[in-house]
């Protein structure tokens, strides 16, 4: 059985229903680009972590993490930190 726009969306007049549509295709082309970015920050900060423990030193550098935590935390307040913290557990693991 397919699920009609407005059952999809949630909307009670089709006009709601197209604008929630393409709001959602926008919303998942961001999605998407996001991801993308998540992941070129990951291979980044993978080439930074490797040369600093082949230099002799340790995966992790708290207070470059603190800086980033506030970067995050000034844009976007508490949840930025939050976000901030999962973006640092993808990039070098949990600590
Ligand atoms: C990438 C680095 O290494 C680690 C990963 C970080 C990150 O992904 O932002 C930040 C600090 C380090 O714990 C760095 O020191 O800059």
């Amino acid at each position: 059985m397919t699920a009609t726009a407005a059952e999809k969306t949630g909307a009670r007049t089709t006009e709601a229903a197209d604008v929630i549509t393409g709001a959602r295709e926008r919303i998942d082309a961001l999605d998407d680009r996001i991801i993308g970015l998540i992941q070129e920050r990951m291979a980044v900060s993978a080439v930074i972590q490797q040369a600093r423990i082949r230099s002799g030193g340790r995966r992790v550098n708290l207070s470059r993490e603190m800086e980033v935590l506030g970067h995050y935390r000034d844009a976007l307040g508490k949840p930025g930190t939050a976000l901030a913290m999962t973006l640092l557990e993808l990039c070098r693991g949990k600590i």
